[in-house]
Formats: structure tokens, C-alpha cells, sequence
């Protein structure tokens, strides 16, 4: 079996500085469940926050792997750890056998990664902003803008919008440049953080049916990040759910609901699995309006 990302008991930690120590004696506060504690010293108080707390799974090369976890639950900090963003307190990852600490520039030219956050000239195009990723990646200009133009068309774009300036588009058609631009270096992993939230169902089908022919076409593996379940459900063919910084369970979509089978008749929902493994609901309220429309 080939790995296309190993994670092993990986523990990751913030800590915000809370002012003097003294300042806390009139305001304790203690762990209070949901991953934060504050830790005092003389330097002062320090808020500790738990992101990542001894994680451990695989991802198989080709494979579309989900992290399906409410807002605040560790999935980006995981992501950014398996980008070589952000180094690991405790643990190891490994990415296509490379360690992420200690051969990161090995890592780096198999990965990709797209945040909701992904940030552009706003004053130029699509294909200006792309084009100057492509030299980044040291891609030759007269290949790439063919592939420019292919890629975001795939996505759903129009012609017209290839050339406007970034600053007029909506943002789901900022995310498709965001998808479009990692998608130019042909990574072997591509990591999507919340890849589709805030985008309007069509959109959200056309990104969804891009990613499908990613692996099937390219071969290419996806581990994606999403609060969205029937996203998770429908794209992935294995979803780890991320709670606190913890995986509380990995399975198949069809697995996950077999752990809670048995209570009724028909077959539960991704959510109400989740509920039965957190007491939490994960339903954003913004993608149920945006389902409706
Ligand atoms: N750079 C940072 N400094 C301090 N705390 C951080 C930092 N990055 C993340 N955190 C905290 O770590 C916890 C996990 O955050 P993370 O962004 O990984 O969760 P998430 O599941 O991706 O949620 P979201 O969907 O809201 O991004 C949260 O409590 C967050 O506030």
C-alpha cells in the first residue's frame, strides 16, 4: 500500500498571551472543556489552545479523504501542518515519504494547497494573477495560458472574466481562480480548506465535479476540509470526523453511519452521526439557506 500522507500521534498547541499574571488571579479561568486552559507564570498568563491533539491517520495515494469538523474543531491548523506550514509540537507527518520538518522542500514541490483565504493581485485578472503564479512554478507562458483558460472555463467561468479584474468577481469565482491557480503546478496532493463554503450550490457542484476529475483523470489525491456533510458524502471515500482537535472517527461515508445504525428504521444522516459521536450539531445555518435556493 502507497501512502500519500502518513500523520502519527501529532499534537499541536497556540497560546495567546493574556497580559500580567496578577491580572488572571481576578479572572481564573481554567480548561474549560473545549480544548483551552490558561497556563500562569511570572512572565504572565498564557491562554493554551489544543488544535491538534494527538492525531494519527492515513491518506492513500488517489484516495479523496475528508476532515468533517465544526468551526474551530483543528481541520485548517491540520491542514497547515501537512503544508509545512506550521511545525508540529509532538509527532510525525510524512508526505509521499517525505518528513514535513525535515524535507520540506521535498514536500513542498508535491503539494498544493487552496484556503478560503487565498489571496490575489486584486487590481488584475484571472489570467494576470495566474500567469504570475505559472513563473513561480516555473512554468513556460505560452503552455500555461492555454491551461489558464482551460482550467477556469472547466470551472465554470466565462470567457469574458478570464480578463476582468479580480476585485469585480464574486467570491465564489475567486475560489474557482484559487483552485485553478494551485491546480497549474499539477500537484500529486492537493489540500482544500473548506474548498466550497460560501459558494452558491452551482458552484459548489462545478468545484465538487472538478476535484472528481482530478483523481480520476490525474490521478491526483485530495484531502479536503469541510463543515459541509453532504459534501463529505457525496465526494469523499473516507471522512475522518474532527472535534476538539480530536478524530473521533474514520470511516467510509456508509462505515460512519453503520456506527450508529439500529436506533431506526431508516438510515441516519451524516449529521446525526455526528451528533451521536460529539452532543454537537454541525449544521451550518448560512449552507442550509444557501441549499434552498
Ligand atoms: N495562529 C493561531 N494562534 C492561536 N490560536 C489559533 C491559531 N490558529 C488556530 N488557532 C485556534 O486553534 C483552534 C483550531 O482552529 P482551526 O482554524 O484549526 O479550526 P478549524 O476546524 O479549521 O475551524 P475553522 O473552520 O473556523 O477554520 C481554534 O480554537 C483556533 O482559534
Amino acid at each position: 500500500m502507497s501512502y500519500a500522507v502518513v500523520v502519527n500521534d501529532v499534537y499541536k498547541q497556540f497560546g495567546k498571551n493574556e497580559g500580567p499574571f496578577w491580572k488572571a488571579l481576578f479572572n481564573p479561568r481554567s480548561n474549560n472543556g473545549n480544548g483551552k486552559h490558561t497556563a500562569h507564570s511570572p512572565q504572565g498568563s498564557v491562554q493554551i489552545i489544543v488544535a491538534v491533539d494527538h492525531v494519527s491517520f492515513t491518506v492513500e495515494e488517489g484516495e479523496i479523504f475528508g476532515i468533517l469538523g465544526p468551526n474551530g474543531g483543528g481541520k485548517s491548523t491540520l491542514i497547515r501542518l501537512i503544508a509545512t506550514l506550521l511545525l508540529p509540537d509532538k509527532g510525525k507527518i510524512s508526505v509521499f515519504g517525505y518528513d514535513v520538518v525535515r524535507q520540506p522542500l521535498q514536500v513542498q514541490q508535491l503539494i498544493n494547497r487552496v484556503s478560503v483565504e487565498a489571496s490575489f493581485f486584486k487590481k488584475l485578472s484571472p489570467m494576470e494573477n495566474l500567469m504570475y503564479g505559472a513563473r513561480l512554478y516555473g512554468l513556460s507562458a505560452k503552455q500555461t495560458r492555454k491551461q489558464v483558460v482551460e482550467i477556469l472555463l472547466r470551472l465554470g467561468l466565462k470567457e469574458r472574466d478570464i480578463y476582468h479584474p479580480m476585485e469585480e468577481m464574486s467570491r465564489g469565482m475567486q475560489q474557482k481562480v484559487a483552485i485553478a491557480r494551485a491546480l497549474l503546478s499539477r500537484p500529486r496532493l492537493l489540500l482544500l480548506d473548506e474548498p466550497t463554503t460560501g459558494l452558491d450550490p452551482r458552484s459548489k457542484r462545478e468545484v465538487q465535479a472538478v476535484v472528481r476529475e482530478l483523481r480520476e483523470v490525474h490521478g491526483t489525491t485530495i484531502l479536503l476540509t469541510t463543515h459541509d456533510m453532504i459534501e463529505a458524502e457525496t465526494l469523499c471515500d473516507r471522512i475522518a470526523i474532527m472535534d476538539s482537535g480530536r478524530v473521533v472517527a474514520l470511516d467510509t461515508p456508509e462505515g460512519l453511519k453503520n456506527r450508529v445504525r439500529g436506533t431506526t428504521e431508516r438510515q441516519p444522516t451524516l449529521e446525526e452521526v455526528f451528533l451521536e459521536l460529539t452532543g454537537k450539531q454541525l449544521r451550518n445555518p448560512e449552507e442550509e439557506e444557501d441549499e434552498s435556493l
